[in-house]
Parts: C-alpha cells; sequence; structure tokens
C-alpha cells in the first residue's frame, strides 16, 4: 500500500492526515497554538510555533505508522491565506506572521485605493482591497517598521513557509498569491503595475507556480527530525479554501461549499475570470489549474463560538457547550447575536464594526447565547449566499465541511437558515483531505483532481431544509440585517475604548 499526507496548516491548529491509496483516512494528528493579540485589532502568531507544531504532528504520525515510511509517497499543503511572513536575506523570520483575521490596516486599504485607484486595483486583482489581504501588511510594516521591511529579501505565506522549512526550496502558488492583492489574477503573474504604484520592489515576490506542481523532496534534516524519507515529493498545494474546495469535490460549475473554521466561507466554483461581482465576494486562482471560485468571507464564524466558549465556559468540549443545542427554539428565546468579533468582510468590509447580543432577558441561559453564536454565524453567512443567488446562482445543494460541520444540530441550521439542501462528507476535514488529494493527483495516482476526488471524497448525511423553520429564519434574518445598520455608529463611538 502507498500513502500521501495532507497538512492543514489552520488558524487554530495544524492538522496532518495520512491517506492510503484507496483514499481512506489511516491516521490524523492536531497540534494547537494560539493567537498573539496584542492590541485591538492585531492578530499575529510566531511563524517558528508553526514549524514546531507541525514537526510534532508529523513526528507522531511516523511514530504511529506501521508501514514502510519511503511508501509515504508525496506530502502537500493547506494554510490559512494572506498572513504575512517576511524572511531576511539568511531566510530568517523578520517579525511574528500578520494574519488574515489582523485588521490594523484600514489606512493602508485606503493608501491602495489613492495609489492604484479603484478601478485598476478591480481590475488586476479582481478584488478590492481589504485589511486582511497581504499587500496592505506590507504597507503597514513599510510605514510602521521601515527597518523591518528594508532587511527583508522575500515575502511568504503560512503554508508557503513551512513548505520552505521542509524543501529548502522557496515558492508561492497561484491560489495563495491571489489572496496577496499583487497578482494579476487572469494573467497569474505578479503585477509589476501595482507594485510599482504601491512603491514595492517586485523582487520580494517569490517565484510562482502551480498548486500540483512538484517542488522538491523532503531535506535530510526535516527527515531526521520527522522520521520522513527524503524521497518523499513535496507539491506546493494550495489556500485553505481552495483545498477545502478540492477536498470537497468543488471542481465543476454549479457547486457550493460552507467551511467553518476560524472564519466562515461560502464559496462557489468558477470556469472563468472574467464574472463580475464588483468586488463584493471574493474572486480567487483555484487549485485546478486555469479555474476560479468566488467567495464571501465571515471574519470570526468558529472564533465566535471558540470566543463564546473560552470566555464563559473555559475548558469545557464543544459537545458539552453546545449540548442541548437541539431543545432550544429557533431565534434562542428572542436572541440575536452579530458575530463582528474582529470586524467583518462580506457583506461590510468593516474593520471598526463589533458583535453583539440583542434581546438579553433575564430567563435566557448558557445554551440559548449558544444557540444565539451559531445562528448569527450562520445569518452572517446567509449574506454571502444571498450575493450570489442575486448573481443569479442557484443554490439549493451546499456541502458543510470545518469545524462546524461536526455539529448535526448546526448542520441542520445550515440548512433551514440558507434554505438548501446540506451535505456533510463522511470527513469534515475537506482542507487537509484536499492538499492529500492534490498530493496523491501530483504522485500520479490519478490523471486529474477531479477523477482523485471522486474516489476519495464521499458524502455521509444530508439535511434537507424544513419549510416551517426556512419561513421562521427568514423572519429573523430580516431582524439580524438591521443590526449592523444600528450598531455601526455605536462601534465608532466605542473605538477609543478599546485595548489599545
Ligand atoms: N464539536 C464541535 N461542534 C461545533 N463546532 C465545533 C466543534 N468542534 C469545533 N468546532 C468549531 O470549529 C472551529 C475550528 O474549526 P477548524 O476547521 O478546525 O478551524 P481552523 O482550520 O481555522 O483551525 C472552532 O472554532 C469551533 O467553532
Ligand atoms: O482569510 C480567509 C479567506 O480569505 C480565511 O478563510 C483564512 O484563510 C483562514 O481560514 P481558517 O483558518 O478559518 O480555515
Amino acid at each position: 500500500m502507498k500513502f500521501v499526507i495532507g497538512v492543514d496548516l489552520g488558524t487554530s491548529a495544524v492538522k496532518v492526515v495520512l491517506l492510503n491509496q484507496s483514499g481512506e483516512i489511516v491516521d490524523e494528528v492536531s497540534k494547537e497554538y494560539p493567537l498573539i493579540q496584542e492590541k485591538d485589532g492585531y492578530s499575529e502568531q510566531n511563524p517558528n510555533e508553526w514549524i514546531e507544531k507541525t514537526t510534532e504532528a508529523l513526528k507522531e504520525l511516523v511514530e504511529k505508522f506501521e508501514g514502510d515510511v519511503s511508501s509515504i509517497e508525496g506530502i502537500s499543503f493547506s494554510g490559512q491565506m494572506h498572513g504575512l511572513v517576511l524572511l531576511d536575506e539568511n531566510r530568517q523570520v523578520l517579525r511574528n506572521a500578520i494574519l488574515w483575521n489582523d485588521t490594523r490596516t484600514t489606512e493602508q486599504c485606503k493608501q491602495i485605493y489613492q495609489l492604484v485607484g479603484e478601478e485598476k486595483l478591480l481590475d488586476i486583482t479582481k478584488n478590492p482591497a481589504l485589511e486582511g489581504f497581504t499587500l496592505p501588511k506590507l504597507l503597514w510594516v513599510k510605514q510602521y517598521e521601515p527597518q523591518t521591511l528594508e532587511k527583508a529579501k522575500t515575502f511568504m505565506l503560512p503554508k508557503d513557509y513551512l513548505r520552505f522549512k521542509m524543501t529548502d526550496e522557496i515558492h508561492m502558488e497561484y491560489s495563495d498569491a491571489a489572496g496577496t492583492l499583487l497578482l494579476n489574477v487572469a494573467e497569474k503573474k505578479w503585477s509589476d503595475e501595482i507594485c510599482k504604484l504601491v512603491g514595492l520592489d517586485k523582487k520580494l515576490c517569490p517565484p510562482l507556480v502551480e498548486s500540483t506542481a512538484c517542488v522538491g523532496t523532503v531535506t535530510e534534516s526535516f527527515a531526521s527530525v520527522t522520521g520522513l524519507t527524503t524521497t518523499t515529493k513535496v507539491f506546493a498545494g494550495g489556500a485553505d479554501n481552495a483545498c477545502g474546495a478540492v477536498g470537497s469535490s468543488i471542481l465543476s460549475e454549479g457547486k457550493t461549499l460552507c467551511s467553518i473554521g476560524t472564519s466562515g466561507v461560502v464559496l462557489s466554483y468558477e470556469e472563468t475570470n472574467d464574472r463580475d461581482f464588483q468586488g463584493k465576494v471574493h474572486y480567487f486562482n483555484h487549485s485546478k489549474e486555469n479555474a476560479f471560485y468566488t467567495m464571501g468571507v465571515t471574519l470570526s464564524a468558529g472564533h465566535s463560538l471558540s470566543w463564546f466558549r473560552d470566555t464563559f465556559a473555559r475548558g469545557e468540549e464543544f459537545t458539552s457547550l453546545l449540548d442541548g443545542l437541539a431543545n432550544v427554539s429557533i431565534g434562542a428565546n428572542g436572541l440575536l447575536f452579530t458575530p463582528y468579533l474582529v470586524g467583518e468582510r462580506t457583506p461590510h468590509a468593516d474593520s471598526i464594526i463589533r458583535g453583539s447580543f440583542i434581546g438579553m432577558d433575564a430567563s435566557h441561559k448558557r445554551i440559548d447565547f449558544a444557540r444565539a453564536v451559531i445562528e448569527g454565524i450562520t445569518f452572517s453567512l446567509r449574506e454571502s449566499i444571498d450575493i450570489f443567488r442575486e448573481s443569479g446562482k442557484t443554490i439549493d445543494t451546499i456541502i458543510s465541511i470545518g469545524g462546524g460541520a461536526k455539529n448535526d444540530t448546526w448542520l441542520q441550521i445550515q440548512a433551514d437558515v440558507f434554505n438548501a439542501k446540506i451535505i456533510k462528507l463522511k470527513n469534515e476535514q475537506g482542507a487537509a483531505m484536499g492538499a492529500a488529494i492534490i498530493a496523491a493527483y501530483g504522485v500520479g495516482w490519478y490523471g486529474s483532481l477531479e477523477e482523485c476526488a471522486s474516489d476519495f471524497v464521499s458524502y455521509d448525511k444530508t439535511f434537507e431544509p424544513i419549510k416551517e423553520n426556512v419561513e421562521k429564519y427568514n423572519e429573523l434574518f430580516n431582524l439580524y440585517k438591521l443590526v449592523y445598520a444600528n450598531t455601526k455608529d455605536l462601534s465608532q463611538g466605542l473605538k477609543k475604548f478599546r485595548k489599545m
């Protein structure tokens, strides 16, 4: 039997999965790491912690593996998007990585519009300037830590840095490069024009490759600490959402994905690069060559639930926190939650807005709050679905993955709020699975990602929308949408009282 490994470098943890040639997950190991949030809007991680935890996870996986390690033919990656990693000329990390959910860069987003122009930016990158993307972070470092940028030789994204530490090779692949705001998405090359207009040296941009490209083999030093062999081929991999799409077989037109990890996304496959969503949703290169996807992003999806647990039920498992969720009626007994814990992206690109519970009543119990959090996250994702529906897409079936797909009641809530059939996969780890599929295709087990995904991805259960629930949720959703407009000024006023 032969094997491949998929590594998903998430925001809350790294997950490594060992897959056999029949597409079965033989083993998986996960290691958590923290977010560093020193100030309001800041969100960083230490890249060396990613390496440490991934090394530990791979070592554990290999130690438990009973077969011949050289039968692990390939390894590939999925990673949290947009995070800025800066390396000096000795390939050493210059500062903590600034992550996708860090919103300190509102000023730099405005600068990008002034320097590039909104129309040109959309034309070249297919996306608006959002705080989470990488270019605003580069400009923030240029403005506030100029000595760091002067020392920088190259910038990287999280999983590309991890792959570099395994192979000694520096690359970036298209699906993640698309989230930097420096890539000409349609032409698949770094944009000279944007680099010039914003005053960044294009030499900072690493060489570009396809997600499925073999970029080397595991180095001797990495093999010696993990137990892997130096014959294992390393494939570039993809952005976590692109890999989530591969790992859920979202590889043809008409397919929709909902992924609830730390962030939450609703993603739709696009065959071409010429649809016009006026920047209302992100438009990125897929991990499948010359394909694309559009997506709406809720910044704090799973994060809202983990924040709620860590703040009010520290140490409890999600399963116990959510015990009794199904017994709380729709609308959490009159409680609404908006998940704007670190600001929002879709449909409100707003770094200042913050979350709220509306309708607190003396009778509310902790489980009502938990239900309100889950419903609020789901309403937020419904706003992305509505953008897609308004553009003419039919969304009647959605594959749901990520930590949020672990709870069946939440999956039924998704079916009722989205008014669509929800499919749960046998393995909710779509992104790690996607990475493993890229490796399986890369080593030649299959002739295409589609063939591999159709063999490896299998459905577990489906959740049909219940008409009566859909109607109740439609009414609640209309109230939910009013909360943003009514709390926008309040959030602005409270800004100066936040942790600076
Ligand atoms: N048993 C569970 N029930 C409901 N939600 C869960 C459960 N386990 C995890 N989650 C949610 O999933 C999130 C983590 O999802 P994951 O896909 O692992 O994230 P990431 O890829 O960002 O690291 C948690 O923040 C939590 O909200
Ligand atoms: O910023 C985005 C997408 O644009 C996020 O989706 C990140 O890619 C993080 O993903 P998770 O850790 O939540 O999976």
